[in-house]
């Protein structure tokens, strides 16, 4: 029912193929890969070669977290490259709904991901059309930060809008997700699970069968 998205911004890229094989060997459905711009976060990490390194080693669901200000400038870059879900930051682009659609006509799924301190309202207007509704738990940047709490009530608020309209995104959840974090974003909702530094930094395969067995 879980389905959990290892990501591979904690990954130990020296060992990379091994650990896609570890993981191609776990109940993990997707490979989550982050985006960075450097500008809409201070970070700078993959681009769309390393999804279409990572695309030729596994044929796992590439769902690929954008984190770019003005996301036009590369998410074409990146489906082409072989990314299969892509969700941006509705915040970065004037024209969010716009994007979905380009996104669509590729034959791509489209998400939406909210920063910790953006309320679900303003962009409320996308969730019918939308695949996915990411639902950060950290402020997006970095991995192996602190969850935080205070957004569960924003993925049950999601949750209920979902249930109450028949929308059909998944709804996912990203940072500081481990089995006992994950336990409550399931809980309040969430049915996709990213998580970086719970999976790599302990045994791969245990820890994904963990999250994979919340309900
Ligand atoms: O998008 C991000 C960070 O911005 C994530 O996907 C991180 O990779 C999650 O890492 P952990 O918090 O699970 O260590
Ligand atoms: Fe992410």
């Amino acid at each position: 029912m879980v389905i959990v998205a290892p990501s591979l911004l904690s990954s130990d890229l020296f060992a990379l193929s091994d650990q896609l094989k570890t993981i191609k060997a776990s109940p993990a459905q997707y490979l989550h890969v982050d985006i960075m711009d450097g500008h809409y976060v201070p970070n700078i990490n993959f681009g769309d070669k390393f999804v279409s390194e990572v695309r030729a080693h596994t044929d796992l669901t590439l769902d690929c977290h954008i984190m770019v200000q003005d996301p036009e400038q590369v998410v074409f870059d990146v489906a082409k490259a072989g990314g299969d879900i892509l969700t941006f930051h509705p915040e970065t682009t004037q024209h969010a709904y716009r994007l979905i659609e380009e996104i669509h006509k590729l034959g791509k799924k489209a998400g939406i991901a909210f920063d910790p301190a953006l309320g679900i309202a303003a962009y409320e207007d996308l969730f019918p059309i939308v695949d996915q509704v990411l639902v950060m738990t950290v402020s997006p940047g970095f991995g192996g930060q602190t969850f935080i709490e205070n957004m569960l009530g924003k993925i049950a608020a999601v949750k209920k809008l979902q249930q109450e309209n028949n929308y059909h995104f998944d709804i996912e959840v990203d940072g500081g997700i481990n089995a006992q974090t994950g336990q409550q974003c399931v809980t309040s909702g969430a049915n996709v699970l990213v998580a970086g530094s719970f999976v790599f930094k302990n045994d791969i395969q245990t820890a994904i069968a963990q999250l994979s067995q919340l309900q």
